[in-house]
This record gives structure tokens, sequence and C-alpha cells, in this order.
């Protein structure tokens, strides 16, 4: 079991990880295409016209999805790790064997683009809040961020496997110190990008007020922590 793996294959996790395979596939063929205006117009039609019987089934925001599991932290629209989601990776984090903390491999499409071939730097920091917030998770330290510091020592190339890692550096209270790294699959040693990150678990008082109104898909109240279970 991993950090981010869905909690069970049933019929429903499937379609929606299989929708979200179809939407990420439709990013990177928009970003990458060099189809004609006329197919581009054909194209958004066709997508306009799936869409609308998804949107007049809409879930409130304030209720979670039937298919997440906040115990296993596991969030299946997460920007980053949810296999639901068009936007994410999605990131395959799991438990560092080179000596704790989490791991991910993945290749960034052109969807991710900042500088021409290489990553966006705020993707960088997108993903690295993520990586190193599941980091803060498997050791049992969940917290908000309160402050993210990220150097690019290198730009992160595209389309080529690069390596994101991160562990637990200190403890201090309610506060999480994390760093971690992206750097390319090949070179673990040479990191592109470092970052650290702080977490605070919020106070019980806090975390009450901020997720008073949330619900799981079953209607029971949630305390917005995750990876608890
Ligand atoms: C699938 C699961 C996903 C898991 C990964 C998710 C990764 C992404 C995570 C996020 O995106 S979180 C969203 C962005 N972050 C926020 O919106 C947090 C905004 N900040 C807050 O709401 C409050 O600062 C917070 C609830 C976190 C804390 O408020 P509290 O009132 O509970 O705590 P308080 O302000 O008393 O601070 C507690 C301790 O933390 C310290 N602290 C607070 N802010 C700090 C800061 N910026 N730097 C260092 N320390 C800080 C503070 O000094 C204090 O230290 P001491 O106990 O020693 O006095």
């Amino acid at each position: 079991m991993t950090a981010t793996e869905p909690a069970t294959g049933t019929d429903l996790l499937d379609a929606v990880a299989d929708l979200g395979a179809a939407l990420r596939q439709s990013l990177e063929a928009s970003t990458s295409t060099t189809a004609s205006a006329a197919q581009l117009r054909e194209a958004a039609a066709g997508i306009r016209a799936a869409t609308a019987p998804l949107a007049a089934l809409p879930r409130p925001y304030d209720k979670l999805p039937a298919v997440d599991d906040m115990a296993r932290a596991v969030r299946v629209f997460n920007p980053v790790v949810g296999v639901g989601s068009g936007v994410a990776v999605p990131l395959d984090l799991r438990p560092d064997p080179a000596g704790g903390g989490v791991v991910a491999r993945a290749a960034l499409g052109q969807r991710y683009e900042g500088p021409p071939t290489f990553l966006h730097g705020g993707i960088s920091a997108l993903l690295m809040d993520q990586v190193l917030g599941h980091a803060a998770i498997a050791a049992n330290r969940w917290g908000m961020t309160v402050g993210l510091d990220v150097r690019y020592r290198r730009p992160v190339p595209l389309h080529v496997t690069v390596r994101l890692a991160g562990r637990v550096a200190a403890i201090d209270g309610r506060r999480t110190t994390v760093v971690g790294t992206i750097a390319a699959d090949d070179a673990p040693d040479v990191a592109l990008v470092e970052a650290t990150a702080v977490f605070v678990s919020p106070s019980p008082e806090v975390a009450a007020r901020y997720f008073a109104g949330v619900r799981t898909a079953s209607g029971e109240q949630v305390s917005g922590r995750v990876g608890t279970g």
C-alpha cells in the first residue's frame, strides 16, 4: 500500500481514473498538436459535448468524493497525485527505501512547460509542496504548508524521468520541517531543484473552524486531518 494509492479497485474508482487519464491525454495533445484551426474547433465541440452530462450532476465542493479515503491520504482529484485529475501528473509516491521519506518518478509533459523544453518553476513548487507534504504525512506529521522555499539550481527537462523525493528534517511542537529535491533519475545526487517546507498542524480549534462544513460522501464530519488511518 502506498501513500497515494487509491483505496479499492471499485468500478467507480476505475471509471474516475479512466476519465482522468483521458483528460490528461487531451491536455497533453492540446499543447503539442499541430492540428488545423478546423480540427481544433471540432475537438473543442466534442469536449464540450462530453462535459455537459458531467456538469449536470454536480457534487457540492464541501462533500468529499466517494472515492476519497482521508484516513489513508488518498485524494483522487488532488492536482498533483490524483488519478482522477486532469491536471495531475499523477505522481505515485512511495516510501523511499533509501532511508525514510517518500519518492516518486515521473516524466513531465508539455502541458507543464515554462521556458521552452523545460518545466515551469511554479509547477516545480507545486510538486515539491505535495511531495514534502506526503513526507510529513508518512511520518504521521500532517500539517498545512506555512512556508515553502524553492531553489532552482538547473532547469528540469521535460519528457525525461525525474526523481522527486522528500524527508522530514526537523520536528518542533506542531511544526515539521521537510526537505526534498527534484533530480534526473539517472543522476539523483545532482539536485535540479531543492526545497524546504514548513508544515504546521492546525490547533484543534482552528481545524474545527476550517473544516466544520466538510463531510464525507456518507455524511460524516471530517477534521481535515489526513493520513491518520
Ligand atoms: C492527499 C493529501 C495531500 C497532502 C499534501 C498536501 C500538500 C499541500 C499542502 C497545502 O497546500 S496546505 C494549503 C496552504 N497553506 C495554508 O493555507 C495554511 C495557512 N495558515 C494557517 O491557516 C495557519 O497558519 C495554520 C492553521 C497552519 C496554523 O494556525 P494555528 O492557529 O493552528 O497555529 P499558530 O498560528 O498558533 O502556529 C503554531 C506554531 O506554528 C508556528 N508557525 C506559524 N506560521 C509559521 C511560519 N510561517 N513559519 C514558521 N512557523 C510558523 C507558530 O509560530 C507556532 O509556533 P509555536 O507553537 O512555537 O508558538
